[in-house]
């Protein structure tokens, strides 16, 4: 039997796991997306543009583990090489699948729409291969099979985005039918010697240490290393600390845990018992000038053992092809229990502070904002948190067991938030999802809360009104940050037309926000917008301490 090239694609993405694919149609896919809609097993969601449906496929990997994106040539994807920058960045495995002009036009030399206008029609996947791990062309219906694979099978063992363009008159191409799936999830094991190897150094290093910590980074969870660093810290009995970008792959609930790692900002004392141990050892980290504060808390490298994505490096060593879990489960069966930074840490430990609820008349204040959302968040609960105060307000949320946080920390693009969550959404239906996004964010795309409301998504949005772009005001003010002033309560209606189930709500004070919070939590069947206005520079003081020393390093004076 054959299938065509668009079923073929269609029966690998349904073997991998996705379930919903996010599109925007165009003349150059129109033929691709009817191949997908016929596989029963797929549901394609329409998003109001490219950028939002990159950004919801990038939300669905976080959830799915995988996604799927389809978009028109050029016009489209270079909307959507954003979102799949995201996902280059955060690790996701994201496919941008783009339908390309007929194969015979570059042959007829012919000018096309959707194009640069020029005669050469390869720009956008010699663009694509900057920021995939993978990029094929499908010119050749006996090449389909090939290179659907090869891109598939990259992405999902480098967890990085792949791009497949198909050209608009391949689409219904017979092919050969796809072989079995293993083929295409094949990945190349830990090589045994150099495991070994790692392992036995990393065991010395660390039972030579007095005080080890260990350090969980993002990359924990597209390695699938989560269970296998919680069983290490577990038989270290070591305190535990996290980056920002790795909040909630870590248990906050758990007795060792310390807080995130995060500079002059971090939470519960991390930084101060971080700074106390003689060896950190790093899981999954990445170290940037955000998540370093500026470069103000790289511990030394003599301090630092890094496990990586696929390989381990300390002073005087370095070995490769070894994957993070197990390397991680290895090491958790060799290591000798040193429980010294958790017994000072609890010397340390500061005592939770109560935040004191506001007089329900007072004005709303980011304190009372924030303490109320602490109250939403449960063991079902994904909490995102936007770029902007928002990430700060999010890091300083206490995260029952099981609750999830989602942050954009490596890309940090305005407006993922709201996409991305409602991509989350599309995959994990039963979850409660709670975005905090700034008026900022909010206005690069708006519009996607309609698909929340299209599909009945009771996502909570506590849309934060600082009346502009306040993180940039603290790391470096100017007219530029002040934006124009929208009635964000009122467009929710817009989206309803009348057939809609969002509501939204605009609150001045505590006793306002929580009568609105009461009935966000009653809206089953759409999303609920709470706008909380608050003074343009009520902002957490983490956010001024961070912005300054961020500000120090995007300073420096050329060498
Ligand atoms: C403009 C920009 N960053 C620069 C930027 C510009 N363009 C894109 C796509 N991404 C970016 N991060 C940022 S963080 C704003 O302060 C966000 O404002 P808002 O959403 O209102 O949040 P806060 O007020 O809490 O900062
Ligand atoms: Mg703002």
């Amino acid at each position: 039997s054959t299938t065509t090239i668009g079923g073929y694609l269609a029966t690998r993405l349904e073997q991998i796991g996705i379930k919903n694919h996010f599109v925007v149609p165009g003349d150059y896919n129109l033929v691709l997306l009817d191949k997908l809609q016929e596989n029963p097993n797929l549901d394609e969601v329409n998003c109001c543009n490219e950028l939002n449906c990159s950004f919801a496929a990038e939300g669905y990997a976080r959830a799915n583990g995988v996604a799927a994106v389809v978009v028109t040539f050029s016009v489209g994807a270079f909307s959507a090489f954003n979102g799949i920058g995201s996902a280059c960045g955060e690790n996701l495995p994201v496919i941008l699948i783009a339908g390309s002009p007929n194969t015979n036009d570059p042959h007829d030399h012919n000018l096309l729409h959707h194009t640069i206008g020029t005669y050469d029609l390869d720009y956008e996947f010699e663009m694509a291969k900057k920021i995939t791990c993978a990029a094929v062309q499908v010119k050749h219906a006996e090449d389909a099979p090939r290179l659907i694979d090869h891109a598939i099978r990259e992405c999902l063992s480098k967890q990085k985005p792949c791009y497949i363009e198909i050209p608009t008159n391949m689409s219904a191409v017979a092919c050969a039918p796809p072989g079995p799936i293993e083929g295409v999830l094949q990945q190349l094991p830990s090589e045994e010697n150099t495991l070994k190897a790692a392992v036995d150094a990393a065991a010395e290093l660390i039972n030579s240490r007095l005080k080890p910590i260990l350090l969980a980074g993002p990359k924990l969870k597209c390695a699938g290393a989560q269970h296998a660093f919680l069983r290490l810290a577990e038989s270290l009995g070591c305190a535990v600390a996290v980056l920002p970008s790795a909040k909630s792959l870590f248990p906050e609930d758990h007795p060792q845990y310390v807080g995130v790692y995060w500079g002059q900002v971090s939470t519960k004392k991390a930084d101060a018992i971080l700074e106390w141990s003689d060896l950190t050892v790093c899981a999954g980290c990445i170290f940037t000038d955000y998540s370093t504060t500026g470069w103000t808390s790289l511990q030394p490298a003599a301090h630092r053992l890094e496990a990586d994505f696929d390989n381990v490096k300390f002073p005087n060593h370095y070995y490769g092809q070894i994957k993070l879990k197990d390397f991680l489960d290895a090491l958790a069966d060799k290591v000798t229990r040193n429980d010294s930074s958790m017994e000072e840490y609890q010397r340390i430990r500061p005592s939770p502070t109560l935040v004191q609820a506001a007089e329900p008349t007072a004005l709303i204040n980011r304190k009372e904002m924030a303490r109320q959302i602490q109250q939403l968040i449960d063991s079902n609960t994904t909490l995102f948190a936007e770029t902007g105060d928002s990430w700060f307000n999010g890091i300083l949320m206490d995260l029952p067991h099981g609750a999830k946080f989602e942050a954009e920390m490596m890309w940090g693009s305005i407006g993922w938030s709201v996409p991305a969550s409602f991509g989350y959404s599309m995959a994990v239906p039963d979850r409660k999802i709670i975005t905090m996004v700034g008026d900022g964010s909010f206005q690069v795309t708006a519009q996607e809360v309609s698909l929340m409301v299209r599909l009945k998504k009771p996502i909570i949005i506590f849309l934060i009104n600082n009346y502009g772009y306040t993180i940039e005001v603290e790391i470096h003010d100017g007219p530029y940050n002040n934006i124009k002033n929208w009635n964000y309560a009122a467009l929710i209606e817009a989206f309803n037309a009348g057939d809609g189930n969002a509501r939204g709500y605009q609150v001045k004070t505590g006793g306002e926000l929580a009568e609105a919070i009461e009935k966000a939590k009653s809206n089953l069947h759409g999303p609920t917008l709470i706008e909380v206005q608050i003074h343009r520079d009520d902002c957490t003081s983490e956010l001024i301490t961070w912005g300054h020393y961020v500000a120090l390093a995007n300073a420096r004076p050329p060498k």
